[in-house]
Parts: C-alpha cells; sequence; structure tokens
C-alpha cells in the first residue's frame, strides 16, 4: 500500500476515551428505521478506553485489558470500523495497528465500543494527519453508532434523535460513582426489543421531565440529582437479568443518593457522597456477592482526546489531571 507523500506515519498515538453513564434516559416508541427516538442525558465518567495507533501496512486490532477475550478483531470491532471510515471519508492510503486497553466494561451499558471508536476517529486523525474539523469528526461518530458522538464529545450534554444529536449541558461540581459490573453482557438490541415488548407501542418522550435533573446538575446538588435519575430501560435489563435487582437494593442500603442501571445494562450505577462513600458502596456490592467486578469513578470529564504523540494535531492533549 502507498502512501501519499503529505500523510506522515512515523508516530505512535494514544488516545484516552470516557465511558458514560445517562443520567437520564428516556426512550420513545421505535421508528420505521428501528430505531428508537431517545431524550438523555449523558455524563462522561473516568473509566477510560486507551487506543494506541501505530503505523502499519494493513488495518488490524488487538485488544488488552477487562474482559478483552469478547472483543471481537475483524472488521466488526468499533474501532476498526472508525479507521476503515476516516480513511474512506479523507482518501488516506494508508493502515494503522490499533491496540485496545478496555477499562470500560464490555457489553455494560457504558458506551466501551463507542469509546473506542471515539478514540480511533481522534488516533487516525492525528497519525495521518488529516485535520477533520470536529463536526466532521462528530458526522463520522454518529455513522458508527448512536453513543459515538458522545464518547467525542465528553463532559455532560443532552442527546435526542438516536442519542447522536448533542447539547452541551451545564454541569457543576464532581460527581463520585460506583459501578457493579458483570461478567455477562447485554445486548443493546435485546434491551431495546424487550423494551418494545414491555410499552407495546404506548409511549411518549416528556421533554420537561428531566427539568429537576438539568436544575441539580446546574447547582451542583448531588442529592437532588440522586432522587432524578432515570432510566426506561431499567425494567427491560430487569427482564433479561433480574438479579440486578439485588445490586440496586444493596446500593440503596448502602446509601447511594441515587441507583439505576446503566443505559442497556447490565451495570449498576450508584450515585454516592464522596469518592470514600463510594468505595463504601462498591465494597457493599462485593461483599454481598451481587458484582463479579467493581469500579469507581467521578464524573463529568472530557471526551476522546490524545494523551501522548500529536501535539499540535487534531486532539488536545489531554491535562493529566482530569
Ligand atoms: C442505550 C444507549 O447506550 C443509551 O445511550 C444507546 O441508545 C445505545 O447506543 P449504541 O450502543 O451506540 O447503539 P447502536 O450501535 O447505534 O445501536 C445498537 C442497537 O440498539 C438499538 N437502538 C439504539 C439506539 C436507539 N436510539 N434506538 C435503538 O433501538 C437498535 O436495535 C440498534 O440496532
Ligand atoms: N471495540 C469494541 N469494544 C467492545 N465491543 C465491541 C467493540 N467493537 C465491537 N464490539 C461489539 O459491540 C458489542 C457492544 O459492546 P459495548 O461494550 O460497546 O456495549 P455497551 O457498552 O452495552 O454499548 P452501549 O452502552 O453503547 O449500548 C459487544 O458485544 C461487541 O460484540
Amino acid at each position: 500500500m502507498s502512501l501519499p507523500s503529505q500523510v506522515r506515519t512515523d508516530r505512535e498515538v494514544r488516545v484516552r476515551a470516557p465511558g458514560k453513564v445517562n443520567l437520564s434516559l428516556r426512550v420513545g416508541a421505535r421508528e420505521a428505521d428501528g430505531y428508537h427516538p431517545l431524550a438523555t442525558v449523558f455524563q462522561a465518567v473516568s473509566l477510560y478506553e486507551e487506543v494506541v495507533a501505530r503505523p502499519s501496512t494493513a488495518l488490524s486490532v488487538t485488544v488488552s485489558g477487562q474482559h478483552s477475550h469478547l472483543v471481537p478483531t475483524g472488521p466488526e470491532n468499533l474501532a476498526l470500523a472508525a479507521a476503515q471510515l476516516l480513511a474512506a471519508r479523507t482518501g488516506v492510503d494508508a493502515g494503522v495497528h490499533l491496540h485496545l486497553h478496555k477499562a470500560v466494561p464490555v457489553a455494560g451499558g457504558m458506551a466501551g465500543g463507542s469509546a473506542d471508536a471515539a478514540g480511533a476517529l481522534i488516533a487516525c486523525d492525528a497519525l495521518w494527519r488529516t485535520g477533520l474539523a470536529r463536526e466532521e469528526l462528530a458526522d463520522l461518530a454518529a455513522r458508527l453508532g448512536s453513543d459515538v458522538p458522545f464518547s467525542l464529545a465528553g463532559h455532560t450534554a443532552i442527546g435526542t434523535g438516536r442519542g447522536h444529536l448533542l447539547t452541551p449541558a451545564m454541569s457543576r461540581g464532581e460527581y463520585h460513582w460506583a459501578f457493579a459490573v458483570r461478567d455477562e453482557g447485554l445486548s443493546t438490541a435485546r434491551v431495546f426489543g424487550v423494551f418494545d415488548e414491555l410499552i407495546s407501542g404506548a409511549t411518549r418522550l416528556e421533554p420537561e421531565a428531566d427539568r429537576a435533573l438539568m436544575q441539580a446538575l446546574r447547582a451542583g446538588d448531588a442529592p437532588a440529582l440522586g432522587r432524578a435519575l432515570h432510566n426506561d430501560l431499567q425494567h427491560a435489563a430487569l427482564e433479561l437479568a433480574p438479579s440486578l435487582a439485588e445490586s440496586l437494593a444493596v446500593a440503596e442500603d448502602a446509601g447511594a443518593l441515587g441507583v439505576l442501571v446503566s443505559g442497556s445494562g447490565p451495570t449498576v450505577a450508584a450515585l454516592a457522597r464522596s469518592r470514600q462513600h463510594a468505595l463504601v458502596v462498591a465494597a457493599a456490592w462485593t461483599a454481598a456477592g451481587v458484582a463479579d467486578q467493581v469500579a469507581t469513578a467521578v464524573g463529568p470529564v472530557p471526551g476522546a482526546r490524545v494523551v501522548h504523540g500529536a501535539r499540535g494535531g487534531v486532539g488536545d492533549v489531554a491535562d493529566d489531571s482530569d
């Protein structure tokens, strides 16, 4: 494969991309395209996927970290799909080897695959010096998956459409989370399918429903945020994985300000009073034997960005303090 002379591929680029929790996830009835209209509030949290891009003559991916054996390494891998889409969009005739180090649970409802895709877009854009604007990258991101634009954007945002149309939202302060992770993931498509059966077509989105939640975020009021957390997919996730009810109950008993299934599940997210309290909730899950793994994190944090290898490139160079 020959490289155009303007494409320099002599570097390694390292990108970090966050997982997410849907503070609120409201779901309308399935539309003709097979997708559900959403009104959601995303918060990016400090569980990070690392994406390392190195020059190569072909497109390939390797994976390490939590549950990495469950991640496909063929063309269906979302990070590879992202590299391929960027190359096609920009006419770059170059390869890349991507290495993904996973910390976001696989098929856990926290957008790990989407974070890999967003990370790969940023990494390849920097490696290949394709110099796409953020808006162009966001357009590519939306083609890869509904959650990918938010993985690029990070922080706090309202998502509409399939979840891919984003409006940044104001949020004050730092929120502390504990996560109960299951070894066995849930298929997002399946959870939406069970949602359809449960509502049998009778639902509509209520745009005003998250007023208290937005107010809590603006005020930096964690207890009020805890009371306002909401997930329309929770019943469907519980149908498929009834034992999640125990994880929810254990976190409530441990004094969580709010607790819900994250996105399409099965990860359970508990909002804690402090970093210390998040560790207490996580320890309660471990002691009760209702999680295969536990994690703690803070949010909001920035979206996918370069941490090494492309100063002056497209992605911001991350400040390691966040
Ligand atoms: C549950 C959420 O994580 C909430 O943020 C997202 O809606 C899912 O986002 P995602 O995993 O990026 O989803 P996609 O890869 O776009 O779609 C996977 C499958 O989920 C279902 N899906 C997804 C998004 C949406 N608004 N409606 C849907 O019905 C569709 O069956 C689709 O085939
Ligand atoms: N790079 C990737 N990392 C993880 N999963 C991937 C990747 N590429 C493709 N997949 C496939 O996507 C499926 C969903 O993975 P992912 O970890 O993104 O789930 P999720 O967090 O539930 O997604 P979301 O929250 O966006 O609905 C996996 O079961 C896997 O088969």
